[in-house]
């Protein structure tokens, strides 16, 4: 089965003359284990496709369903808890709460959910991997671009997601970085078994995909 799965979706922003056709009859499928690039230019809807695909907001007509449940109908609090309990985001402003140091970031990860996050010791460990463990006592205004990014993953992995959406994840990183966050996420989906959806204009993670779909225009194409 599917971890996530969006059928016919159409999304229209607007009204009357303003209003804009963004995403266009748009089809997608991703399993767990897999890491799943798609690559648009700006404007092309894939912050809106990446926001439909983890039901923070409604298709105008069409379907998302995760782990093969249609949530269509369901009421907000399951949606909620749905996406608390599934869904881990990488936004691309990091979203990180600006009063909170960096291990506090975490602890408020537990207040809202206190099942399967990581053990102390898998903190750690991914901590050290995204070479950020030396930085938990800082604020985020206390952190590089790409510090704050790192940490923005790390707190979005904590929680032990199964479906991992990434909204260009690369963006404030050099090359060198690049190729690392590429590499975590691609070891995300082969050797913990996530799906791992990520939307970027970014051609650096483009070899490291196990699927490419293209956005243009609103219209989305697998290669
Ligand atoms: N809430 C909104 N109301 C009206 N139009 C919107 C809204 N959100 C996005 N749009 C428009 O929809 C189109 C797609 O936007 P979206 O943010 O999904 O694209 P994107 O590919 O993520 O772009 P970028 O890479 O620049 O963030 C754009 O033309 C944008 O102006």
């Amino acid at each position: 089965m599917e971890a996530i799965e969006l059928k016919n979706i159409n999304k229209y922003y607007g009204k009357g003359t303003s209003k804009v056709h963004v995403l266009k009859d748009v089809s997608f499928k991703a399993e767990k284990g897999e890491f799943v690039l798609i690559l648009g230019p700006s404007g092309s809807g894939k912050s809106t496709f990446l926001t439909i695909a983890g039901i923070l907001q409604k298709p105008t007509s069409g379907d998302v369903l995760i782990n093969g449940t249609n949530t269509r109908n369901m009421p907000m609090n399951s949606k909620e808890k749905l996406r608390l309990n599934k869904i881990g985001f990488v936004l691309q402003s990091h979203n990180l709460v600006p009063y909170l140091t960096v291990s506090e970031q975490f602890e408020l990860v537990d207040k809202v959910k206190n099942t399967e996050n990581l053990s102390q010791k898998e903190l750690e460990k991914l901590l050290e991997s995204l070479e950020i463990s030396n930085l938990i006592s800082k604020y985020p205004n206390e952190l590089s671009g790409g510090q704050m990014q790192r940490a923005a993953i790390a707190r979005a992995l904590y929680a032990n997601p199964e479906i991992i959406l990434a909204d260009e994840p690369t963006a404030a990183l050099d090359t060198p970085r690049v190729k690392e966050v590429g590499n975590l996420l691609s070891n995300l989906a082969h050797r913990q078994n996530k799906a791992v959806i990520t939307v970027t204009h970014d051609l650096r993670l483009l070899d490291q995909a196990d699927r490419v779909y293209d956005l243009n225009d609103g219209k989305l194409n697998e290669r």
